[in-house]
């Protein structure tokens, strides 16, 4: 028997027990069970079975599991020590080995019961032994006064971290009082000092009279050991709150804030960055860390109350504030005709007229090799009506990132983990992105891959049927009421009008695609993924991001754009620029939304990058709003 690297075949004999006190339970046990079991397989030619057995018979993993089962077994004890004294043991131990005969052995254990190393360690572990932790604080005066407040003194060895404290001076009495201490800092960890302490000296010299600066600056000139002494708070706050989780929707820079407490104690944040709230015992200021870095300590960030404070003032700072942002839809509005007339014009002067480009997208629309199927939700006049509102939206300025802060939107949204369970419906999936980035590309290819795994909603439109056409296959064909009260009770993602009709997505439309239990993949507007946000469509949104413009014009060197003019014109670098510009100005205004942003450089690798974002998005756990989880989806 021959492994790739030639070793010998394996013997039962070489399989020693796993762990010296249980060799029969335990990781390492289970090893030896599947190493036998590989044994047998091991002389017939199965592949890989070769490599498993010499992965499972490394020394290294073996030794790996032992630590591991050991690590384990502790873990359920509660250690004693054996001796409180292993010092006085090792001198010992030392003073007999003097008086022994010379050997490499005892030569061997004299060095390493001398070498500093293991006597520090010995000394360390009778310091734990005896549990000698207090320190040794001399003894009290006799000659105390009755009305002598009780003092702490607190010792903390400063490192290169901050202590995680900050001090305020007492309105009225004038005294320097401990403000906050921060979750997670050196402070807080030494479980000594607690907000509402009143500092008496800080390395032997008083503070009385003192501004909280000139404390500030004694602390950050002194090194090593700081000593406080403090009168304790009579009651220390106790954080009794539950640990949130919440999502920013907008960004916060402390250092941009004259208002906070303590700049150097901010964390600063960008939408859409998960933060967990450890503490909002303070009307103002909260304490949260980013998710992404649970190991640091807490930093101050201004609580839902005072960032929309915060929201208001900036906002009615600004000289003037366009409505565009205010706008949910794609509607095109009434000073906008004129353009609109421009653009018949054109379109009317290319080659064909309108309802002649609808016929000639109808095959596009059939894909499929062995069987044909019907792709809805990608017809030109849509898809035209969309752009004109890209369009306005360029021209509008679509909308600065100043002015984007809503006076009224919650600038903290509560999220918590939310895995789908294999019975849920599946979370609708929302592509988002500029103009001509290849939205829709991707969207068909995505849908082409698994036509029964994924479908696109079936838009709705006043324009009456085609001979050719089906009612629910190309569009729904509706009146212009039942269009308009749809609209009016919130129940359309997005609608346009183009050419005098409307058309748009309705979320019954993504509904019925989601309770076939289907993926239902949709294009929209930045503007319809908050009408989207609901508990059952449970939207997970992509961004589809240009790469740099020099990739770009190479890469886009053959695609077409539909545009108002022609119906497939090549990208000119003024398009690719707008391109740019414009998923500048979406990521900014909304990218508090967006779960996961692909750059689509690479068709091939976008689309395989969206094919996994769509599995992990049904899949993996994903934070949520709260308020989307209700008893039918526990939180993970
Ligand atoms: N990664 C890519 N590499 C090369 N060409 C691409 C890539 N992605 C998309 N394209 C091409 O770019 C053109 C525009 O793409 P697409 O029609 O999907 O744009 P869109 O984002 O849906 O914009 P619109 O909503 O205005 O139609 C198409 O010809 C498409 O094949």
């Amino acid at each position: 028997i021959q492994t790739d690297k030639g070793a010998d075949p394996p013997d039962k004999k070489d399989m020693k027990p796993s762990t010296a006190t249980n060799p029969e339970n335990g990781l390492s046990g289970i090893l030896r069970l599947v190493l036998q079991e590989l044994n047998l397989f091991y002389s017939r030619d199965v592949t890989g079975v070769c490599l498993l057995y010499d992965l499972l018979h490394s020394p290294w993993l073996q030794a790996l599991l032992k630590v591991y089962d050991c690590l384990q077994e502790f873990k359920e004890k509660k250690l004693t020590p054996a001796t409180t004294h292993a010092q006085t043991l090792s001198n010992e131990v030392v003073g007999i080995l003097r008086g022994t005969p010379k050997s490499p052995e005892t030569r061997e254990l004299k060095q390493i019961l001398q070498a500093p190393h293991f006597k520090a360690l010995l000394r360390a572990h009778d310091t734990v032994a005896q549990k000698d932790f207090e320190p040794l604080l001399p003894p009290l005066p006799d000659n105390i006064p009755d009305s002598e407040e009780a003092m702490r003194i607190v010792c903390l060895v400063k490192n290169q971290q901050p202590l995680g404290a900050t001090i305020k001076r007492h309105e009225m009495t004038g005294e320097i009082l401990v403000a906050r201490v921060i979750h997670g800092g050196l402070a807080e960890r030494s479980g000594l000092l607690y907000a509402g302490d009143k500092l008496v000296e800080v390395n032997g010299v008083s503070v009385e009279g003192l501004d909280p600066e000139q404390v500030i600056h004694i602390l950050a000139m002194s090194r090593g050991t700081i000593m406080f002494k403090v009168v304790p708070v009579s009651a220390p706050p106790v954080n009794s709150q539950k640990m949130v989780y919440v999502r920013a929707m907008t960004e916060y820079w402390p250092q941009e804030d004259p208002a906070i407490p303590c700049m150097d104690a901010g964390l600063s944040f960008q939408k859409g960055d998960i933060l967990q709230i450890v503490d909002q015992n303070d009307a103002l200021w909260w304490q949260a860390r980013k998710i992404s870095d649970l190991g640091t300590c807490a930093g101050l960030i201004p609580s839902n109350h005072l960032m929309k404070r915060k929201q208001r003032e900036f906002w009615w700072s600004q000289p003037y504030q366009p409505h565009t942002h205010l706008k949910s839809t794609i509607s095109i509005s009434m000073e906008e005709e004129d353009d609109m007339k421009i653009d018949e014009k054109c379109v009317e002067a290319d080659e064909e007229t309108f309802e002649s480009e609808e016929l000639s997208e109808d095959k596009e629309e059939f894909v499929g090799n062995d069987r044909k199927f019907f792709i809805a939700g990608f017809r030109r006049s849509m898809r035209l009506c969309r752009r004109k509102a890209h369009l306005r939206q360029q021209r509008a300025g679509f909308c600065s990132a100043s002015c984007c802060v809503s006076a009224s939107g919650a600038p903290y949204e509560e999220v918590v983990r939310y895995q789908r369970r294999p019975s849920d419906k599946h979370r609708l999936i929302v592509l988002v992105g500029p103009s001509g980035v290849g939205v829709n590309e991707l969207r068909r290819q995505l849908i082409e891959h698994n036509p029964s795994h994924f479908q696109s909603a079936v838009p709705h439109t006043t324009r009456s049927k085609k001979s050719f056409e089906v009612d629910g296959r190309e569009y729904h064909y509706v009146s212009k009421e039942t269009f308009e009260s749809l609209m009016y009770s919130h129940r359309m993602l997005e609608y346009g009008e183009y050419k005098g009709r409307l058309y748009g997505t309705s979320v019954d439309a993504a509904q019925a695609v989601l309770d076939e239990g289907k993926i239902c993949v949709l294009d929209l507007e930045p503007q319809g993924i908050q009408i989207a946000r609901t508990h059952d469509l449970k939207p997970y949104v992509i961004f589809i991001k240009p790469s740099n413009m020099s990739y770009m014009k190479q890469s886009r060197k053959n695609a077409k754009i539909i545009t108002d003019y022609f119906v497939d014109m090549k990208f000119k670098d003024e398009d690719l620029q707008a391109m740019e510009d414009l998923a500048q100005k979406m990521e900014t205004q909304f990218g508090q939304f967006f779960d996961h942003v692909i750059v689509n450089d690479n068709l091939q690798d976008a689309r395989a990058q969206l094919l996994s974002a769509v599995q992990k998005a049904q899949e993996e756990p994903q934070w949520v709003p709260a308020a989307w989880v209700s008893s039918d989806a526990e939180p993970q």
